[in-house]
This record gives C-alpha cells, sequence and structure tokens, in this order.
C-alpha cells in the first residue's frame, strides 16, 4: 500500500488555484522529490498531508487513511516540518524538545531517552544546554528535524529542509535525510533545487503553477524532456569513415571533431550511453577514453518550468 496517494488534488484561495489537479503515489521507504519555483504550490500541497489546510477537490490519503474524514488519526504518523522555524528563540535545545515530546504527549518516563536518541542522531548532543536563538541555521534545520523525529513518525514531510544554508549544512542535512531513508522513513520533501535532491530522491515531481510538468525516476525525467547527454569520446586510431558512421548511431545529434577528442551529443532516450559505447566498438572504433558529462539538472529544471510562477 502507498503511504502517500494523492488523485487529482485541487486547492483554491479564493479567486487563485494554487494546486491543479497534481496526483502522487508514494510507496512505502521511497523518497519523493518535490521541485518547482516559489509559488508552485509545494507548501500548499504538503499542509494538504499535514492535515493543515483543507482541500477543494480530489482525494488524499496517507497510509489508505482519507486525510479530509480522519486528520486526527493520521497526525501520529506523520512528522511535519514547515518552511519557516518557529516562534520559540528563548527555549534552549533541550527545553524545545521537552515541549514538542509533550506536545506529542510521549510517556514522561520515555521523553529522556528518546530526546537524548533524536539529538544524537542530528549530531546536536554537544548543543543540548544552548539556547536555539544561538545556534547556527544548519543547526535550527537540524533541530527542526529532531522536532519531527520526536514520535517516530513513518512519513516525514519535510518543507525545503535544506533553504537558506551553506554548501556544508546542505550536506550535513543531505547525510542526515540519508539516513532517515536507511532507517525505512518515508519521505516527502520539497526544494526548488533540482540537483539538490537528484541522488536522494527514487522519485521526483516538478510543479509549476499548481500542476506536475514532470514526474517520475530522475532518469524518466531526462527522458520526458529528451535533454541531450554530451559525451566525450577519445579513440586510438580512427578507421576511415567512423565520424560519418557515429554521426549515423540512431540518437546521435551530432558528433564534433576537438583537438583531442570527439565530442558526441545523444538523445538518450533513443540510444542509452552504454549502447553508443558498444556501437562505437562494432563500427571497429578502439575507446582510449569515453566520458559522458554529468547530467545539467539546472537546465532540465530551466526548460520545465521557464522560470514562471504564480
Ligand atoms: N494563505 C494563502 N492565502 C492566499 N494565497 C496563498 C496562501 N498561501 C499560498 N498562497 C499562494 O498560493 C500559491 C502557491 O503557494 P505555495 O506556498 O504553495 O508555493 P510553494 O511552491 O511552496 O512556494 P515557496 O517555495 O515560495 O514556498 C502562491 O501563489 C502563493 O502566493
Amino acid at each position: 500500500m502507498s503511504v502517500v496517494k494523492i488523485e487529482n488534488l485541487w486547492v483554491s484561495y479564493g479567486s487563485l488555484d494554487a494546486v491543479r489537479g497534481i496526483s502522487i503515489d508514494i510507496p512505502r521507504g521511497e523518497v519523493f522529490g518535490f521541485i518547482g519555483p516559489n509559488g508552485a504550490g509545494k507548501s500548499t500541497t504538503i499542509k494538504v498531508l499535514a492535515t493543515l489546510l483543507k482541500h477543494d477537490r480530489g482525494m488524499v490519503w496517507v497510509n489508505g487513511v482519507d486525510v479530509s474524514r480522519y486528520p486526527r488519526a493520521i497526525r501520529d504518523s506523520i512528522g511535519y516540518m514547515p518552511d519557516f522555524f518557529g516562534v520559540y528563540d528563548d527555549l534552549t535545545a533541550m527545553e524545545y524538545l521537552h515541549f514538542f515530546a509533550a506536545a506529542y504527549r510521549l510517556p514522561i518516563s520515555k521523553r529522556k531517552g528518546i530526546i537524548h536518541d533524536v539529538l544524537e542522531l542530528t549530531d546536536l548532543t554537544h548543543k543540548i544546554n544552548s539556547p536555539v536563538d544561538s545556534l547556527s541555521r544548519g543547526m535550527k534545520q537540524r533541530l527542526a528535524l529532531a522536532r519531527v523525529l520526536l514520535h517516530d513518525p513513518d512519513l516525514l514531510l519535510l518543507d525545503e529542509p535544506a533553504s537558506g544554508l551553506d554548501p556544508r549544512a546542505r550536506i550535513e542535512v543531505r547525510e542526515l535525510l540519508k539516513e532517515l531513508k536507511n532507517m525505512g522513513k518515508t519521505i516527502l520533501i520539497s526544494s526548488h533545487i533540482l540537483h539538490e535532491l537528484g541522488q536522494l530522491c527514487s522519485q521526483i515531481g516538478i510543479i509549476e503553477q499548481g500542476q506536475m510538468v514532470a514526474q517520475g525516476s530522475l532518469e524518466e525525467i531526462y527522458q520526458q524532456l529528451s535533454l541531450m547527454r554530451v559525451v566525450h569520446v577519445q579513440l586510438a586510431g580512427k578507421p576511415n569513415g567512423i565520424l560519418e558512421q557515429i554521426q549515423g548511431i540512431p540518437g546521435v545529434e551530432s558528433v564534433e571533431q576537438q583537438v583531442d577528442r570527439m565530442s558526441i551529443r545523444l538523445h538518450e532516450d533513443q540510444t542509452s550511453v552504454e549502447d553508443l559505447h558498444d556501437e562505437i566498438c562494432k563500427l571497429g572504433g578502439r575507446i582510449h577514453m569515453f566520458q559522458p558529462e554529468a547530467m545539467d539538472m539546472e537546465t532540465a529544471f530551466m526548460k520545465l518550468t521557464h522560470g514562471k510562477t504564480n
């Protein structure tokens, strides 16, 4: 059974349709990356899942339970991290977590142990007595993650957990998310930066102006976009006419001869990088170097969203 299932979700704020007919399915243990520019409708969708906002049309289930009919029943299984931190700056990290442990109604006898565990997991044990106000932004984000883990939810809804962080803090948050994934949590995470989520997510949905413009694994999204991959190839000796023959391989858009290599632009939905390699060998090319360029995520994102917002 899917942990999250959304069918044809519509949410409006007055006359503004913020979410217009999106569908999402997240199986247990998967990480779904929700990508889109500011104002695309990510937070709105997440708030509906977190049972904090009513939707106008469509169906939304968490663990098979209808969020609009039984919101209380699913709150125990959700950890929601909003895109703002909250207003508890006067408390220490420990007091902050105790406050939420009480709000989650954890048994008093267990609170200390659980708080110790989540602080360890988020690598904040040394900050236990520091005021929240004195923590760096990265530490605050980790503390916010510690908070949503207190009641051991199986679904994490994380709204831009890495926004505003410096590169090092981003990596720390990403490592923590990997650990949570390994613990078997199902995660929905939003970001407006595609490459941040690329490796972490098994599925990605790209949303623009309230509609899903591409959805699937990273590979599938590239195929939907029919993005071209550039592959740099060096041959040891060149059989006659091989350049023209490579040019004739299906999916090869162009072959550009450089000083020491050729640069091949390839439609991967027609021929995979691996098959291109095989084809060149079959044509008698002895490959000295074969180097596919990394996928250019930013190009993909810009191409899809055209920088549009509501
Ligand atoms: N409470 C509200 N009242 C009216 N309009 C709203 C409200 N909340 C959001 N909106 C509008 O709905 C649209 C979607 O907003 P939403 O916050 O879901 O986008 P987002 O993708 O999460 O963007 P961001 O990355 O900026 O958080 C935007 O046009 C926004 O201005």
